[in-house]
């Protein structure tokens, strides 16, 4: 039986992964203090779903104490994870998205950059959501402008979104929508649209069982592709 040490245990997502966990024979879920001391001896992974500011100290505080951590929370920019990775952290899996359909649906909008240079991503989360850009569209606009081979024009002007590695996002945030990110391509004659729907918090509990199952990371990994086979 694996412990699971879980922070921010009364949110949205927090709540959805105590009760994934409830369901599998292997783990144990134990909700931790987000605000308190950290100690993390009395468990074997620990799942954060916080907000940035309490998920930078958890991190620093699980590889400082040896423990595998899975983080959820949102706002880890790949130049956060590059300056993680530059003190030195093992043992962390980020994962902007624990919905298996996003993980894919962002895989295939990197296949789709490189034939389609230009992007814009439009994401639509509940009222409740507190950041912006969402992680998950941070992570996709990062990953398309990794590989596309196209360059499009940014265009950098009011009303037209907040760039991220130079692609456009907007930001909708709405009483009544759950979480959907659509990636829309644009070439010739023609727009090709990728769009996912996480319609409820049961979306990420495949995802989060996943994380929590898998190795301990060497280092810093970002999202679940390489247990899915996709890396
Ligand atoms: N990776 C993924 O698939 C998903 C990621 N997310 C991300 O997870 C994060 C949490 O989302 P969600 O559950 O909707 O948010 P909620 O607002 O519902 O929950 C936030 C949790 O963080 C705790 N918290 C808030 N402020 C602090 C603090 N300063 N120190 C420590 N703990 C704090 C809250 O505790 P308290 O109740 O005591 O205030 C609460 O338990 C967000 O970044 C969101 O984007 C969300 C869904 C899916
Ligand atoms: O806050 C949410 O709800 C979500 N947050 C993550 C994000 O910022 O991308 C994942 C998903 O979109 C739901």
């Amino acid at each position: 039986m694996q412990r699971v040490g879980v922070l921010g245990a009364s949110g949205r997502l927090g709540a959805a992964a105590v009760a994934a966990i409830a369901e599998a024979d292997d783990l144990e879920a134990v909700p931790l203090d987000a605000r308190g001391d950290l100690d993390l001896s009395g468990v074997d992974v620990v799942l954060d779903a916080t907000i940035l500011a309490a998920s930078e100290r958890i991190v620093d505080a699980a590889v400082a104490q040896g423990v595998a951590i899975v983080v959820g929370t949102s706002g880890w920019s790949a130049a956060r994870v590059a300056a993680l990775r530059d003190r030195g952290a093992t043992g962390v899996r980020i994962v902007p998205n624990f919905s298996i359909g996003s993980v894919v649906g962002t895989h295939l909008a990197t296949i789709a950059a490189r034939h389609l240079g230009a992007v814009e991503i439009v994401e639509t989360h509940h009222a409740g959501k507190v950041d912006a850009p969402s992680g998950t569209a941070v992570r996709t606009a990062e990953a398309i402008a990794a590989v596309r081979a196209v360059d499009a024009p940014t265009p950098d002007a009011p009303g037209r979104g907040t760039l991220v590695a130079g692609i456009p996002v907007h930001a909708l945030r709405l009483p009544g929508a759950s979480a959907r990110q659509e990636v829309v391509l644009g070439g010739t004659g023609e727009t090709l649209t990728i769009r996912h729907d996480a319609l409820g918090h049961d979306a990420y509990a495949a995802g989060i069982l996943l994380a929590l199952r898998a190795d301990r990371p060497t280092g810093v990994v970002v999202g679940l592709d390489d247990l899915l086979g996709l890396a």
